[in-house]
């Protein structure tokens, strides 16, 4: 075994348990009532629901997205990522080109176990020119294709319009959980989006005990559709108790989890759950996430709806296009600091209760 960079090296409290608790699982959802029998589509929303609130986290099989198109695009990731490093490189993401090849992702300031390439479903996509709150500029971010596969972009692009449509079917079916049109949500997807897909690679790894192939996280965008491989890895904290469980892979299905912008227009009724990737010795594993996300414009806070007065909003909006430039920002810089979160905008308690006590006090 070779020497393994400190960087790669977790801290010992988030170090991976080596046999993992695969136990009661995460709900696997059948979405064949969408297309065969609208009349089960309510026993499917409130599925839908308990699923968002009680794990953040769901499967979904008979989702609609046509096995060719995945297989495509597996076996398309499988091809890019098989060629020397020098040529992957060329397409690699910077300060400048964004979007691309990146083989030295940090997580909370320890460096990932993998390699990814990324690409934007809208291309280009509208971005504010910078993180300054009072710059409205909008510049534009290109997607970079490589030479090799030479029928990446038009498998990729492909993939992308199926994931899309089962965003949208995913996105009414938990605005109907929440009481709310089927619709609600997609004003904020429908003029420039900034939604994007990676492809992960996750090579072998001489210590899975010592590091991460993903470390600990919550996904800051609205929805996130994960196709995995059969060797498996993602590991969900479960909210019951704050175990990690494994998330056993199941042919065909895809994983859906609740981002942080679903958790803040929830005001919190639906949370974005912390997960993270295992690595293993001797397979090398594949996936393929795609982050819904809306445009750069959306003012994120809690719907109107969903808020009253005994229930106010725990969030102050926040402008998405800022807060993904900010982020975009700190990947190049390795400061050890901590990036920009949602909790950055929360009210806190003491403030809600007072809040709390002086509409009390109004209504007296
Ligand atoms: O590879 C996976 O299973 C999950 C990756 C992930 O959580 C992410 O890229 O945000
Ligand atoms: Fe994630």
């Amino acid at each position: 075994m070779g020497e393994v960079d400190p960087a790669f090296i977790q801290d010992a409290e988030h170090r991976p348990k080596l046999s993992p608790i695969e136990a009661e699982g995460i709900p696997l959802i059948d979405l064949s009532p969408l297309t065969n029998s609208p009349d089960a589509i309510e026993g499917l929303v409130s599925e839908i629901g308990e699923a968002c609130k009680n794990w953040g986290f769901f499967q979904v099989i008979n989702h609609g997205v046509p096995l060719e198109q995945r297989k495509k695009i597996e076996d398309a990731s499988r091809r890019f990522f098989a060629q020397r490093s020098e040529e992957k490189r060329k397409v690699r993401r910077d300060a400048v080109k964004v979007i691309g090849y990146y083989d030295t992702e940090h997580t909370k300031n320890v460096r990932d176990w993998k390699e990814v390439f990324d690409f934007s479903v809208e291309d280009p996509t509208l971005i504010p020119a910078s993180t300054d709150p009072d710059d409205n500029e909008v510049s534009k971010w290109y997607n970079q294709w490589p030479e090799y596969p030479s029928d990446l972009r038009e498998i990729c692009e492909e993939y992308a319009k199926e994931t899309q449509k089962l965003a949208y079917k995913l996105l009414e079916l938990i605005a109907l959980s929440l009481g709310l049109p089927a619709d609600r949500f997609y004003g904020f997807f429908k003029d420039h989006q900034t939604s994007f897909i990676r492809l992960n690679h996750y090579p072998p790894c001489p210590v899975p005990h010592l590091a991460l192939g993903v470390g600990r996280h919550k996904d800051t965008i609205a929805l996130t559709i994960l196709a995995q491989d059969d060797v498996g890895g993602l590991e969900v904290k479960r909210k019951s108790d704050g175990e990690w469980i494994r998330v056993k892979p199941t042919p065909n299905a895809y994983i859906i989890n609740v981002g942080d912008i679903i958790q803040v227009w929830t005001n919190d009724r639906y949370e974005s759950v912390e997960h993270r990737v295992i690595v293993n010795p001797e397979k090398e594993r594949f996936s393929i996430p795609c982050f819904f996300s809306p445009a750069h414009y959306t003012m994120v806070k809690p719907l109107e709806e969903l808020t009253s007065e005994k229930n106010p909003a725990r969030y102050r909006a926040y402008n998405w296009g800022k807060f993904l430039v900010t982020r975009k920002g700190s990947n190049f810089r390795k400061l050890n600091v901590e990036n920009i979160q949602i909790y950055h905008f929360k009210i806190p308690d003491s403030e809600l209760a007072d809040r709390f006590e002086e509409t009390l006090s109004i209504n007296k």
